[in-house]
């Protein structure tokens, strides 16, 4: 929660925009705190250095400066495959849904067999225990949720495909369709699509998901296929599963068709 602090404070961004190292009073005059909150800063300065989650301190002097996980999380112009930060992806993995889950972490370990306190059988995920219902059911209700969650994962996966196109290309070679199951606003397509046009790219989501990502982004020549993969995966070369493996897990008879 304190690197989730530090992202929606822009913290990152100040010491980037200081030149790589921040006193306090540089941080104290960016970061958008009023007055009365200020002496508090360097409690959460510190347990972000501590946790080396996002930054080290000088030791003669306090000055921070950026580790190579907070600089992921600036936010400037230098754009990897037009991701330029990942911020989103740490709001993404912190919203509310995701915090009220991790709380029930203990309780879905010690829950037994027949035991179907906390509204839902046992065996069933915290998130479920926590929500009433699934991820995916849940963000179907929360429109804002869902596009922070969306927003991101794609920005986890523009980095992610900047390296696989850039560095494993190979395993496109023959691939003359793809889809990707699951596939969320189609960020991951989309940057296979314009690495490789010989492969003819989709992405198979959910109705509310493919609705807003058709609404937001340009196809890129990306089509995008409304549809259940639990029912009905599109015929294709080859099939991407990324971040769907806890989706794919809950389903074991998975119809993959890839012919
Ligand atoms: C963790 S996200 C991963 C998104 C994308 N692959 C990425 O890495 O950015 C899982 C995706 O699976 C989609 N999904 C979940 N259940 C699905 C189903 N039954 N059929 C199709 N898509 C589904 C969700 O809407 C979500 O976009």
């Amino acid at each position: 929660m304190a690197l989730q602090c530090a992202v929606e404070l822009g913290i990152p961004t100040a010491v980037h925009r200081a030149g790589g190292a921040a006193s306090l009073p540089d941080l104290l005059a960016a970061v958008p705190v009023p007055e009365h909150r200020k002496p508090y800063l360097p409690r959460l300065m510190r347990f972000l250095v501590v946790t080396a989650a996002a930054l080290s301190e000088d030791n003669s002097r306090v000055v921070y400066r950026l580790t190579p996980l907070s600089r992921l999380l600036v936010d400037d112009d230098v754009a990897v495959n037009g991701c330029t930060s990942l911020a989103p992806f740490v709001l993404s993995q912190t919203t509310r849904f995701h915090v009220g889950a991790a709380l029930r972490l203990s309780d879905w370990f010690k829950q037994g067999a027949d035991d179907d306190s906390g509204g839902a059988p046992a065996a069933e995920m915290p998130f479920r225990m926590a929500h009433g219902t699934d991820p995916w059911d849940a963000m179907r209700r929360d429109p804002v949720v869902s596009k922070m969650f969306h927003d991101g994962l794609g920005a986890d996966s523009r980095l992610a495909l900047d390296f696989v196109v850039n560095q494993c290309g190979a395993v496109f070679d023959g691939v003359g369709s793809l889809v990707d199951v699951g596939g969320g606003d189609g960020s991951s397509a989309r940057a296979i699509a314009r690495a490789f046009p010989h492969v003819k790219c989709s992405v198979l989501d959910l109705p509310h998901v493919i609705g807003s990502v058709v609404v937001q982004q340009p196809s890129d020549g990306v089509e995008y296929i409304v549809g259940d993969m639990m029912s009905f995966i599109p015929p294709s070369d080859a099939v991407l599963l990324k971040v769907c493996c806890s989706t794919c897990h809950q389903h074991p008879s998975l119809p993959v068709n890839s012919e």
